[in-house]
C-alpha cells in the first residue's frame, strides 16, 4: 500500500476567457484556494479474496462511488494503462465510462457531478488500469463558478495518480511537500488537459496550465509565458451564486461564431489586443503614486472593454450586470471571470481605495 496527497489551485482570468478558445491571448493567475486529493494505492488481493475496487469519495458532498475491478474490466475491456503517454478519451470510451457513472445513481440534484466523476474514472483507469485504490477529494473552491474548479480537480487528481505511477515515482516515506520537476509538471498538465476535455468539451488549456504551474501567465494556443506583476494587484471576487456550466457556455460562443464569423473574429482579435496590452501594463514598472494610479486606470479600462466584449459573446448575465453596476457606484471597475453566465465577478481594488480606507480607519 502507498499513499500520497496532492493539491492544485483555482484561478482567475484577468482577460481573454472564451476568446482564448478561439486562439486569442488571455491572462490568468492562480489563487490561494485549492482542490485537495489523497490517493491510496492498495496492494493486489490474493485471488481467493476477490478483485478489489476503485473508490472515489467526494467528501464535501458526502458521496462515495465504487466500482469493482472486474466490472471496470468488463465494461472498458483489457486495455493497458500507460501513465507516461496522455491520450484523449475516445467517444466509445466516454460512452462506456458514462454507463459506469450512471450505475452509481448520482442524486438528481447533483447530476452536474457526472462529468467530474467520468473524468476521474478516465484518469484513474488510464494511469492505473483496474488496480484497487481509493481517492478522496475536498475543495476550497465553489464548483461551477468560474474559479477553475474543474481544472484544479483534474490537476490535483492527475498529480496524485501520477505520483504513484511508473511515470513519476515519489518517495512516499517523506512527509514534506514534494515538488514535481518541469517535465513532471508538463505530464500532469497534459493528463489534466485530457480530463478537462471531458468536463469542458473544448477547453483552451489555460485553466489546467495555470493550475499546474501556478503564478500568473499569459497564454495563447497552448503556449504559456510566465509573467510577474510589477506592483500588487488586488482583486475582489464576488460570487453571484448563479449556477452555470462551462461546457454549454463555450459551445454557445462557438455557435455564435459560426453564425457571425466575421463579426466574432473581430471580437476575438480585439480581445487578443486587450490581453496583450494588459499583460504589458501588469509587467511595466510603476514607481510613484502617479504611475501606480495611471497603471490601475488603464487596467480598469481594459477590464471594462473586455467585459463589453464578453457581453457581445453572450456570456454575461443579469446577476453579473448587477454586480458591475453596484461596483460602478463606488467607481470600481469589474468583469466576469471564467466562463460567465453567472459565477464570479472580479473587481479591481485600486490603491486609492486602500489608502482612503486606511485614512478613514486612522481618523476614526
Ligand atoms: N471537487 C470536485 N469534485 C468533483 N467534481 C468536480 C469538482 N470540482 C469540479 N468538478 C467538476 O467540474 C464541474 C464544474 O466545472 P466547470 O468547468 O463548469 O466550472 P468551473 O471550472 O468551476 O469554472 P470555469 O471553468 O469557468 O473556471 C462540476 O460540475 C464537476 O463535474
Ligand atoms: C471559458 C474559458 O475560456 C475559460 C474558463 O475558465 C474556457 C477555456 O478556456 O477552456
Ligand atoms: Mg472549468
Amino acid at each position: 500500500m502507498a499513499e500520497v496527497r496532492a493539491r492544485a489551485p483555482g484561478k482567475i482570468i484577468l482577460s481573454g476567457e472564451h476568446a482564448v478558445v478561439h486562439g486569442s491571448t488571455a491572462v490568468a493567475a492562480a489563487i490561494d484556494l485549492y482542490t485537495h486529493v489523497s490517493f491510496r494505492l492498495d496492494s493486489p488481493l490474493p485471488p481467493e479474496n476477490g478483485d478489489g475496487s476503485v473508490e472515489l469519495e467526494l467528501k464535501d458532498m458526502a458521496l462515495v462511488f465504487s466500482w469493482s475491478s472486474s466490472r471496470l474490466k468488463e465494461v472498458l475491456g483489457d486495455g493497458f494503462a500507460d501513465s507516461s503517454t496522455p491520450v484523449s478519451c475516445s467517444p466509445g470510451r466516454i460512452k462506456s465510462i458514462a454507463a459506469l457513472v450512471e450505475e452509481q445513481n448520482i442524486p438528481e440534484a447533483k447530476f452536474w457531478l457526472s462529468s467530474g466523476v467520468s473524468c476521474f474514472l478516465y484518469l484513474y483507469t488510464s494511469i492505473h488500469g483496474y488496480k484497487r485504490g481509493k481517492v478522496v477529494v475536498t475543495s476550497d473552491l465553489p464548483l461551477g463558478s468560474g474559479l477553475g474548479s474543474s481544472a484544479s480537480f483534474c490537476v490535483s487528481v492527475a498529480g496524485a495518480l501520477l505520483a504513484l505511477s511508473d511515470a513519476i515515482s515519489v518517495d512516499t516515506s517523506q512527509t514534506e511537500w514534494f515538488k514535481f520537476s518541469k517535465n513532471e509538471l508538463e505530464l500532469v498538465n497534459r493528463w489534466a488537459f485530457e480530463g478537462e476535455k471531458i468536463i469542458h468539451g473544448k477547453p483552451s488549456g489555460i485553466d489546467n496550465t495555470v493550475s499546474t504551474f501556478g503564478g500568473m501567465i499569459q497564454f495563447r494556443s497552448g503556449e504559456l509565458t510566465h509573467i510577474k506583476s510589477s506592483a500588487p494587484l488586488r482583486m475582489l471576487i464576488t460570487n453571484t451564486k448563479v449556477g452555470r456550466n462551462t461546457k454549454a457556455l463555450v459551445a454557445g460562443v462557438s455557435e455564435r461564431a459560426s453564425r457571425h464569423p466575421d463579426a466574432m473574429a473581430s471580437v476575438f482579435t480585439a480581445v487578443d489586443f486587450i490581453s496583450k496590452e494588459l499583460s504589458a501594463i501588469i509587467q511595466s514598472p510603476a514607481q510613484d503614486d502617479i504611475s501606480i494610479t495611471a497603471r490601475e486606470e488603464k487596467i480598469e479600462e481594459l477590464m471594462e472593454m473586455n467585459q463589453g466584449l464578453l457581453q457581445c459573446m453572450g456570456v454575461s448575465h443579469a446577476a453579473i450586470e448587477m454586480v458591475l453596476r453596484t461596483m460602478l457606484k463606488y467607481k470600481l471597475a469589474s468583469k466576469l471571470t471564467g466562463a460567465g453566465g453567472g459565477g464570479c465577478v472580479l473587481t479591481l481594488l485600486p490603491t486609492w481605495l486602500l489608502l482612503s480606507s486606511i485614512h478613514a480607519a486612522s481618523s476614526a
